[in-house]
């Protein structure tokens, strides 16, 4: 699992730690960690040019003193001061003493563009709002000249609890964060100004993260495989309630994906029944009502489902099921909140932006930019998982202290109609199989995200469905 934590639980942990060690102690581990990585960067570091954009806390100061090894490792080092009078004085010190030499912000420009690397030491976690002119200016001088910008601890700029990007930031290769992960390296949009991420150990000694990002290992825990008893009700039976004469395409997909979601059997039930025992022969089909369909273990009610009365009703009778409902696309549309939160069993709602703008009564834009916001608050108002499709997926569940996951695997091809209708196949699989909402919910987009992977380049929603066996044996090995 990967973590990630708060401000207010870094500086928590940092106060209980730098009690126990000498003063400047976690300033050099964080600042060895980062020359290193700046090395590794660099690839020789004799003869190269380095400049330390530094700002007036410590983030500055971790930046100077990884300036200062590199100087004495051979490189020619500047440090570009925002404010010169409030630098962190022993960084500084330090990094003049190896033979490095430092510049006020007016000489910056023509030092960044020419530096091989630049490291961001404008702000890290202690920073608020986006970055200001002056330092904007600089860090698009830097990007112009071509050098890798190594970000300290975070890009200077992003909102480090939530990922929001509220001016300015900046944009950088890599960056090298101390401790534990920060929530905005992980969510969109900050996360993506992050490039490839690096953790350096200092010794922190954390509680609870507030936001979290399953591995393979994770994984291969999670996901269910069948015994040697495993009937078809064991394994579970996941209905899906999706499609319509008129929709037939998003019942195929969502059958697709739960037969590929380790389930025993597939019940269909709504208009769109030729069309996927074309597909799927083994899907046991109806085209009655939900209640009509014989036993199921979970529900997953939605997809091109349309709108008329007879979509109505059959949410309706989904959400009086007492077995786990997943509810996307039209579902969501039709669902009424009081029925989602009277109900004891578990619910999965999978909005995508637009979707959960509407549910929340926001614009789409705001959603975007506040993604960590907008999940959590979904959660709670609905009493029910919510997993919010994008660029970056989250999952929150209703209590707003269980840690909320990011989906770590997906591609930007994933944006293609249909492909929710997989999603939501397949995480209704997982929930007949008896995962609790959260896991099943953040497997099946670790999953879906994998399959899109693995198919590499441009795909459609049908390819996902086929990669999701592939993308199984690559988390659990077979
Ligand atoms: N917390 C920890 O455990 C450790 C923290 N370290 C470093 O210390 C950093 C936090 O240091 P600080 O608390 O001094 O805070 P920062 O260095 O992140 O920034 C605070 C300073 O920046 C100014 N500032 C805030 N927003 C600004 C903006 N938008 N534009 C320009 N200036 C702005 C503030 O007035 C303040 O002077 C971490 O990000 C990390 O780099 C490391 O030294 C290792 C240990
Ligand atoms: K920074």
């Amino acid at each position: 699992m990967r973590y990630a934590h708060t401000v207010q639980a870094v500086r928590d942990a940092e106060g209980a730690l730098m009690a126990r060690l000498p003063e400047g102690a976690l300033m050099q581990r964080a600042a060895a960690g980062l020359a290193v990585v700046g090395a590794r960067v660099l690839g020789r570091v004799y003869g190269r040019r380095v400049a330390v954009v530094a700002g007036s806390g410590s983030n500055g100061g971790d930046a100077l003193y990884a300036g200062a090894r590199l100087a004495r490792r051979g490189a020619g080092v500047t440090a570009v001061l925002l404010a010169p009078e409030r630098a962190h004085a022993a960084g500084l010190r330090a990094l003049l003493d190896a033979g490095g030499r430092a510049v006020g912000a007016a000489e910056g420009a023509a030092v960044v563009a020419r530096a091989d690397l630049v490291y961001d030491g404008i702000v890290g976690i202690g920073g608020k709002g986006g970055l200001r002119a002056e330092a904007a200016e600089l860090m698009r001088a830097a990007r112009a000249g071509g050098g890798a910008v190594v970000a300290v601890d975070l890009p200077s700029g992003v909102d480090a609890d939530t990922g929001e990007v509220a001016g300015e930031a900046v944009r950088a290769d890599v960056t090298v964060t101390f401790g534990t992960y920060k929530p905005g390296l992980l969510i969109d949009p900050a996360a993506e100004l992050a490039g490839a991420v690096t953790l350096v150990g200092i010794g922190l000694e954390l509680g609870a993260p507030e936001v979290e990002a399953l591995q393979h290992a994770d994984l291969a825990g999670l996901l269910p495989r069948p015994s040697g008893e495993s009937d078809k009700y064991r394994r579970g039976v996941v209905g899906v309630v999706a499609g319509s004469d008129r929709y037939p395409g998003a019942a195929v997909l969502a059958v697709s994906g739960a037969l590929r979601g380790g389930a025993g059997a597939v019940r269909y039930v709504g208009g769109g029944g030729p069309a996927v025992l074309a597909r799927h022969p083994e899907t046991l089909v109806s085209s009655g009502s939900p209640h009509e369909a014989g036993r199921v273990q979970a529900w997953v009610v939605g997809p091109g489902l349309g709108d008329d009365a007879r979509a109505r009703t059959a949410v309706a009778e989904v959400l009086a099921a007492d077995v786990p409902v997943l509810v996307d696309a039209d579902g969501l549309r039709l669902m009424s909140r009081d029925a989602v939160r009277a109900r004891t069993a578990a619910t999965v709602l999978t909005p995508h932006a637009g979707e959960a703008a509407a549910l929340l009564g926001r614009a789409r834009e705001e959603v975007e930019a506040s993604r960590l916001t907008a999940v959590r608050d979904l959660a709670e108002l609905f009493g029910a998982t919510v997993l919010l499709k994008g660029s970056t997926t989250l999952v929150a569940a209703p209590d707003p202290a269980v840690p909320v996951r990011v989906n770590p695997t997906g591609t930007a091809w994933l944006a293609t109609a249909g492909s929710g209708d997989v999603l939501s196949g397949l995480t209704g699989s997982l929930l007949a199989a008896r995962l609790p909402a959260r896991d099943a919910a953040s497997a099946a987009g670790y999953l879906h995200g994998l399959a899109a992977r693995l198919t590499e380049g441009p795909l459609a929603a049908m390819d996902v469905a086929e990669s999701i066996p592939e993308a199984w044996r690559n988390v659990c090995g077979g």
